[in-house]
């Protein structure tokens, strides 16, 4: 059986080919020619799925190692008769240390207090609540607004999107592209909400370009708002807008989830779903797939507070070193994707093995996802 995966999915080649023969593709543009004659793909949110592709074609499962689907024609594909399975989640905490990077970043050079300030999330899944447990241990208020959870009944203190509007300081979005029905999400951020946000507020976007109205943002920039701006995700990708990416304060290209952990598990939860569907099943246990961390043992002293997460944060992750780089090729054709397909390696937080003395610090990093243990010197 051939298998046509993306030449980004890392392990990919090392499990896929356990139960058949593997080529790795470029995923923008697929090579059309290579789908000829295979019967499975796996894709990441750069290529289009959908009668286009696959039609006429003897493919018989498409994989996502992707949280996203907004890609993937699900419709077409289920009418086709064709399986298919995303990863959902395994990325969600890589984007989780993005925005905490982010934030801390922020709020260093412009002198706040996470503590006192109150962060507004759109979009409460696999990233909106980790992101809220991770606020919650750190003592940060939060607001959630998640519509389609809430009319199902799910017991979360949810709140009109307008409420977080005009009470938070910090609005990040974390929702699916959906382009209509009911949730539609696409310009969720259009130049009304933007405008409406408060002075000095901060707003991010690390889930899909389009919920936040890109011409809109540009325009209240231009027009003086006083709001900084953290975008991962751009309307449209790769061509993004080099004039809006001069005005945010953190501008990256699409990455927000690219930890090795958060690629691993997209690949793994894909590969398992596919053994499942042709009756081979398999498991895979992520730490047997990843190499130890560049340095991952430190011992830490005395009480945490913002300055001292801040410095362990980004010992493991610094966004800066993502906007840097983007700022430098930006509005260069194919460099958006070059930076993404030769993404330096990053680890997530609990990949940091911490000795604390203080009992309260382990707790909290521990909380928070660091690999954290309370250890007196006696
Ligand atoms: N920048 C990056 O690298 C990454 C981006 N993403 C994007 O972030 C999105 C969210 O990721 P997950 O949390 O893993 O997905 P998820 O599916 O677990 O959660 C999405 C949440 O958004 C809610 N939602 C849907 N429509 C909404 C609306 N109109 N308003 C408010 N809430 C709404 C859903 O009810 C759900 O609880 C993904 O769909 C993907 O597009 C995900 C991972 C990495
Ligand atoms: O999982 C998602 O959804 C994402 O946005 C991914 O981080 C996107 O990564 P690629 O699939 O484009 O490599």
């Amino acid at each position: 059986m051939k298998i046509l995966v993306d030449e980004n999915m890392p392990y990919a080649r090392e499990l896929f080919s356990r139960v058949g023969e593997v080529t790795a593709v470029a995923g923008r543009p697929i090579p059309v020619s290579e789908l000829a004659d295979a019967q499975a793909l796996m894709v990441r949110s750069v290529t289009k799925v959908n009668a286009d592709l696959l039609d006429g074609k003897d493919i018989k499962f498409v994989g996502t190692a992707t949280a996203g689907t907004d890609h993937i024609d699900e419709a077409y594909l289920e009418r086709a008769g064709i399986a298919f399975s995303a990863a959902p989640g395994c990325n969600a905490i890589a984007v989780v240390e993005y925005v905490f990077s982010s934030l801390l970043m922020l709020a260093e050079r412009d002198g706040f207090r996470l503590t006192d300030r109150t962060v507004g999330i759109v979009g409460v899944g696999n990233v909106g609540s980790r992101l809220q447990a991770r606020l919650q241990a750190f003592g940060v208020r939060t607001l959630l607004c998640d519509p389609p959870r809430a009319d199902r009944g799910d017991e979360e203190d949810f709140q009109p999107l307008e409420r977080l509007v005009r009470e938070a300081d910090v609005l990040t979005f974390h929702t699916p592209l959906f382009k209509e029905g009911p949730y539609k999400s696409l310009h969720l951020a259009d130049e009304r909400l933007i405008s409406a946000l408060k002075p000095g507020a901060v707003l991010i976007n690390a889930c899909r370009g389009p919920v936040v109205d890109n011409a809109a943002l540009l325009k209240c920039l231009k027009n003086g708002q006083r709001l900084s701006v953290v975008l991962d995700v751009w309307e449209p990708e790769p061509e993004l807008n080099v004039e809006l990416l001069n005005l945010v304060d953190i501008g990256t290209p699409h990455i927000a989830g690219y930890t090795l952990e958060g690629k691993a598990r997209g690949t793994t939860q894909v590969f398992e779903a596919f053994s499942d569907f042709i009756g081979q099943r398999q498991q895979v246990a992520l730490d047997t797939l990843l190499p130890a961390p560049e340095f991952g043992r430190i011992t830490f002293h005395g009480p945490l507070d913002q300055a001292t997460l801040k410095r362990l944060v980004h010992l493991v992750y610094d966004v800066r070193r993502d906007d840097a780089p983007l700022r430098k090729v930006a509005g260069q054709p194919g460099e958006f994707d070059k930076l993404r397909k030769n993404y330096q390696e990053r680890r997530e937080w609990s990949s940091l093995y911490i000795q604390c003395d203080d009992e309260s610090a382990a707790t909290t990093l521990q909380k928070l996802g660091f690999n954290a243990v309370y250890h007196t010197a006696r």
